[in-house]
């Protein structure tokens, strides 16, 4: 399961919380522990003045004592009875004074010595082991009591002189310090007190009294001990001598944890050491402080957990509008420009969101224009055709799911490019608009779309049309196209070729389609049919073709290309006169190509240019090697239409004179008929051009175009070549040699050499040298033969023998 949003490290709303939260824990933390430490050391600073308050009430206390004792010892030196007593050395008498006297006030202990300090009379046993202790105090000059350990016991002992009036003796008087010296301190400050002595051999400390219970003694010692070793490593003066003890729980004592020390010496130096331990709990001393700190911890929790919250809420007011500006930036980054960029918010984030609309708005804008300029055509404001690709599609799904049919035409201009190119561009970009003008026009049904695919092609979508009623309408735009154009002061005759290829019938594929409607528009052109429906066969030529041409192109640069020569015979002589250049391609995979199969794809393409030029510039060398020293023969080179309407052939021309040194006189230049009829004009003024230069020029495959005679006679032609088609009938077909003959005559009539092509036998050849043609080409002579191989064909030529050859009698008088 995804991790909600304010828990993904990553994630803005988490930074936002963290930051919050981070900076809460970090201030209550401070504060805490700022609070924690000044609890600690405030308590320590109030224990510590507690512990000094009590030292010096225990200071009273003992000197409270000490007077006593005092005040009681002089009493009776000043007694006297008691110096009577002393003066007689009546033990007994002095023994119960000293008792009275003790007891009176409470006393553990009362000793008389002598000056010397002699024992006379005590109150105890074993009274002797004070006389040291009682020399020193006697003579000590500042001393008045002293703290002795009297078997183990702790004893406040005071010593007074009897003076008669010199010193006759010295009164002692000891209080034992019991526990309840310490109790009555503990209940007056709440200080606990133990006493410590250092005894035994070795010496070692020990509890002597302590308000403490018993079994924490060896803790107690241990852990003063510890503390003392501190302060003297840390060499701390007796004024910051108070320590830390810590004190477990083991024995059940009533004070553990934390207590704070003071000590206080109590005994002499040299005397064996007693120390009064003064000691407060820090815990205790804390405890309401403590509990203030839980309390603000408590507060702290929950107001983390209020942050928390707060931030959460906060994170998400600001992170979601921003998720909505992503969202919106993605669907910006997804092309959806529709759905406007919601600005709840005046602040900041308000402002970013109006920006994003701001600039969905202005990129909506200018994706429309982009649009428009990627789908729909500039020129005449008709659909291009990637739209109408799209459309199509369309069209398709939607005619495929009512179980209709659907057409598309291809429409596309003759002479189009000659207009461009003889009345400016200008004019044909009016021409252009014009027809998609009359093209929209007889596109009478709604929802027909007219598209320009680019140059003068043209296509119309006809949805729910079958193959009839595109013909139809293919037919009805053929016949308005048969209407001449004015525009300005031209008037121009525009046909168009049309295919037309139907859904389902030739394909379900918008591409295919439209590639088969092409198709047919192609074999409508070829074969000057108007209109022509798709059909499979047209598919097949096309396909193999198609390959072929994207092939072409690298033909030249490869060095595929082939210059085949078929020799040209004298007809009167049987002399070679020259050859025609024909060109193969040596194709890596499909062997020797003719040029049937690609210069038809070649013309269309424009690539017949370059081929042209690479015939022009081989045929020249080749004449070259030929005509060197050998009588000078002639090669003829094929133009196309588009070679004829090339402005620059010319030039081209002029150029190869110059750089092969070419004699333009022995080389002829073919020109179909009909290539000169695509534009009689051009193609005129190109050939007067050519002829000036000294090219001869030969019009081929003469009788199958529609030239006429007055036409022909303005062309500065040399030669006139009999289209195959009337020399392979004519040996059969009367009328054939009829026509052969009179474009004998009428080719020598207007001082024209006439050559034969296609004569594959003897008889054609014998026929025809009776009828006066002057040269003869054909099988019959030699196949078409590589150009390595014509120079040695030459020297193996020999004049045919047609002596023998009998010609029909019809036949026979046509020669006469
Ligand atoms: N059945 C038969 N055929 C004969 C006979 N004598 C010659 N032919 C063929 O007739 C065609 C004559 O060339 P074309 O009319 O210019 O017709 C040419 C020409 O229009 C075009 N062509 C060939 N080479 C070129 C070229 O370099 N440039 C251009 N533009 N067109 C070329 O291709 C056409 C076909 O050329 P090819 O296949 O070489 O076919 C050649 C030739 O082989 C014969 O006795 N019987």
């Amino acid at each position: 399961m995804p991790l909600p949003a304010f828990m993904t490290p990553k994630r803005l709303q988490f930074r936002i919380v963290a930051l919050f939260l981070g900076l809460l824990l970090v201030v209550q933390l401070a504060s805490l522990l700022l609070i924690g430490n000044s609890i600690s050391v405030n308590a320590r600073s109030a224990v510590n003045a507690e512990l000094r308050t009590a030292e010096r009430v225990f200071e009273h206390l003992l000197a409270q004592n000490a007077g006593r004792l005092t005040d009681a010892a002089r009493l009776l030196a000043s007694d006297f009875g008691f110096r009577a007593a002393v003066a007689s050395n009546d033990g007994e008498t002095l023994a119960s004074a000293l008792a009275n006297q003790g007891d009176r006030i409470g006393a553990s202990l009362a000793v008389f010595t002598d000056a010397r300090f002699n024992l006379k009379a005590a109150t105890h046993d074993g009274a002797e082991r004070f006389l040291p202790t009682l020399r020193q105090l006697a003579t000590a000059p500042d001393a008045t009591q002293r703290l002795v350990l009297l078997d183990g016991e702790p004893y406040q002992l005071v010593a007074v002189p009897v003076k008669a009036p010199l010193t006759i003796g010295w009164v002692a008087m000891g209080f034992r310090i019991e526990a309840s010296l310490l109790q009555e301190m503990q209940q007056l400050s709440s200080i606990d007190v133990a006493l410590l002595t250092q005894r035994g051999s070795p010496p070692r400390w020990d509890v002597l009294q302590s308000t403490l219970d018993p079994a924490a003694s060896p803790q107690l010692v241990e852990q003063w001990l510890l503390a003392r070793e501190t302060q003297a490593t840390h060499q701390m003066s007796q004024k910051e001598r108070h320590a830390t003890l810590t004190l477990t729980d083991d024995g059940g004592s009533r004070l553990s944890g934390h207590l704070l020390a003071r000590d206080m010496p109590l005994g002499r130096e040299g005397e064996p050491q007693t120390v009064a331990v003064l000691m407060r709990s820090l815990d205790e001393a804390t405890a309401p402080y403590r509990r203030l700190q839980w309390i603000l911890l408590a507060f702290t929790l929950v107001a983390i957990a209020v942050f928390a919250v707060v931030s959460v809420y906060t994170a998400r007011r600001i992170t979601t509008p921003l998720k909505t500006l992503a969202g919106s930036a993605r669907r910006l980054g997804q092309g959806d420009y529709e759905q406007a960029v919601p600005a709840r918010t005046d602040d900041e984030i308000g402002e970013l969101a109006q920006a994003f609309e701001t600039m969905r708005l202005a990129v909506r804008e200018r994706e429309g224009e982009v649009r428009r300029l990627a789908f729909e055509d500039g020129l005449t404001q008709l659909p291009n055709r990637e739209q109408f690709r799209a459309d199509l599609r369309a069209a398709i799904q939607h005619a495929q799911a009512r179980n209709e049919p659907c057409a598309v035409l291809m429409l596309d201009l003759d002479r189009f490019k000659h207009v461009n190119d003889v009345l400016g561009h200008r004019f044909g970009d009016r021409l252009l608009q014009e027809v998609a003008k009359r093209l929209t026009q007889e596109a009478r049904r709604s929802n027909d779309v007219v598209a320009r695919l680019g140059g003068d092609e043209f296509a119309m979508l006809m949805p729910s049309a079958d193959i009839a009623l595109a013909l139809g309408i293919a037919q009805r735009i053929q016949r308005a196209f048969e209407r001449p154009i004015s525009l300005d002061d031209h008037t121009v005759d525009l046909g168009a070729g049309i295919g037309i290829a139907c859904c389902p019938a030739h394909g379900v594929e918008a591409d295919t389609l439209v590639s088969r409607a092409e198709l047919a528009m192609y074999a409508a052109k070829q074969h000057q049919l108007g209109v022509k429906v798709y059909d499979a066969a047209l598919d097949m030529s096309s396909d193999e073709s198609l390959s072929l041409l994207s092939e072409l192109r690298t033909a030249v640069d490869r060095d595929q290309l082939r210059l085949y020569l078929q020799p040209k015979i004298s007809l009167a002589t049987g002399a070679v006169l020259g050859a025609e250049a024909l060109v193969r391609w040596q194709h890596p995979q499909r062997g020797l190509v003719p040029p049937g199969k690609f210069i038809p794809f070649a013309e269309q393409t424009g690539f017949i240019r370059v081929l042209t030029g690479w015939m022009i510039e081989r045929s020249a060398m080749v004449l070259r090697q030929m005509n060197a020293g050998a009588p000078a023969l002639k090669i003829s080179v094929n133009l196309s239409t588009r070679d004829l309407l090339d402005q620059d052939l010319p030039a081209k021309m002029q150029r190869l004179i110059d750089t092969l040194a070419l004699n333009p006189g022995s080389m002829c230049l073919e020109i179909t008929e009909s290539a000169i009829m695509d534009d009689p004009q051009r193609a005129l003024q190109t050939l007067e051009r050519l002829h000036a230069m000294g090219f001869k020029l030969s019009i081929d495959d003469f009788g199958t175009g529609y030239s006429s005679l007055a036409y022909l006679k303005r062309l500065p032609v040399d030669e006139l070549k009999i289209d195959q088609s009337f020399v392979f009938n004519m040996e059969r077909d009367l009328d054939d040699a009829k026509i052969v003959r009179s474009t004998i005559d009428l080719a020598h009539n207007l001082g024209l050499n006439v050559v034969a092509e296609g004569i594959e036998t003897a008889k054609a050849w014998k026929l025809l040298q009776a009828l006066g043609c002057d040269e003869a080409q054909g099988y019959f002579v030699a196949k078409p033969m590589p150009e390595a191989l014509f120079a040695d064909w030459i020297r193996d030529w020999t004049a045919p023998q047609v002596q023998a050859v009998r010609l029909d009698t019809d036949f026979s008088r046509l020669a006469l």
